[in-house]
């Protein structure tokens, strides 16, 4: 028998499927490990049930949405001939980016994701957090809005309720919203205050660094009135490698006006026709914005330097290697 099952949680090789209240623990076919094909918190998946034992998952199903994290792992650290981008959640309409509103919120970090999610087919929505923790709530919120015209920002306290009637609009049934955040940004928390219950456990966060220790072990899936919630666990570091579509894709503006340079490599600094320029002088592009563009663009051609510098750094090894053996032969 086969049937439509989504996956609601990762546990190593074992997933755990649901369809309506129907919940089966899988493991994978032989010719999915074979061609490297895993699921993902999100996915819906093609089972052939086992009333025995683990069923088998036998397919994954197109995925609508994705959200890839680059995936460093797995190779020495010099063999990096193309970094891997390795999907973590799949089929989510919104991303939530929780970042709380203490010492750990960053403008930077929010557009990084903002960006991965766009280029992933999903729409981001900013949720400032721990509202009750932070003088200028409202000015952080139009900051972080400032950052795409696409994306909400909603400063929210799971603890005094501020805010929270502001999401009530992304919580159609049949929905699926993905949390991101630093561990300790409060995810696991929110969900819970929506949910009017522990349905996910909470960690204590080290007061004097506001870094939040990894208490999320797993991704899931967590229905509440319709809506599916994923949680994923606390993404310490977030490159730019699957970012670069969704950095024109969040900053729209900023491609349409590059598009409208009168030179197509326009360095957008002293051209003649620059869009970039003019749009800076009359004060439609922010300079904030742009030097926001610039940075994040900069990080992402970066780590492309660093990729062709290591593999450059194997070559000549390589070639050094070759010349000395050639040398011994003779
Ligand atoms: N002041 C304040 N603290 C909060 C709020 N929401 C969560 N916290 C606290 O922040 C800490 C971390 O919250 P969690 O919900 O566990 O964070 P998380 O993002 O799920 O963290 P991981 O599970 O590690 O990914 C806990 O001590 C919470 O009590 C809030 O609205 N205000
Ligand atoms: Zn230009």
């Amino acid at each position: 028998m086969e049937e439509k099952y989504r996956v609601i949680l990762v546990h190593r090789d074992r997933y755990l499927v649901r369809n309506g209240a129907k919940e089966l623990y899988c493991v994978l076919t032989g010719s999915l490990r074979y061609r490297d094909e895993y699921p993902v918190a999100g996915d819906y998946v093609e089972i052939t049930e086992n009333p025995f034992g683990d069923s088998l998952i036998r397919a994954i199903l197109p995925r609508r949405t994705v959200f890839y994290r680059p995936d460093r792992g797995g190779h020495a650290d010099g063999f990096a001939k193309t970094i891997q981008v390795q999907p973590l959640i799949a089929n989510m309409d919104y991303v939530f980016i929780i970042t709380s509103l203490n010492q750990d919120f960053s403008l930077n970090r929010i557009a990084r994701y903002a960006s991965m999610i766009t280029a992933g087919g999903a729409v981001p929505v900013a949720v400032l957090t721990k509202a009750d923790q932070c003088a200028d709530v409202e000015e952080k919120e139009r900051e972080t809005a400032a950052l795409s015209g696409q994306m909400e920002a909603v400063a929210v306290s799971s603890y005094t309720g501020f805010g929270l009637e502001r999401l009530q609009k992304y919580f159609i049934p049949g929905t699926t919203i993905a949390l991101l955040g630093s561990s300790g940004a409060g995810k696991s928390t929110l969900i819970n205050t929506l949910a009017g219950e522990e349905v996910m456990r909470t960690g204590e966060i080290r007061e004097a660094d506001s870094k939040g220790r990894h208490t999320t072990t797993h991704r899931e899936i967590i229905e509440i009135n319709g809506v599916s919630f994923i949680d994923t666990p606390g993404l310490r570091e977030l490159g730019m490698v699957a970012a670069e579509e969704g950095i024109s894709g969040t900053f729209t503006d900023i491609a349409e006006l590059i598009s409208q340079c009168a030179f197509s490599d326009c360095t957008h600094r002293s051209e003649p026709g620059c869009a970039v320029r003019n749009a800076l002088a009359d004060g439609t592009l922010s300079p904030e914005r742009w030097e926001l563009y610039n940075r994040l663009e900069q990080e992402n051609s970066w780590s492309k330097i660093k990729k062709n510098e290591k593999m450059m750094n194997i070559a000549m090894d390589k070639r050094k290697q070759r010349k000395h053996s050639e040398w011994k032969e003779r």
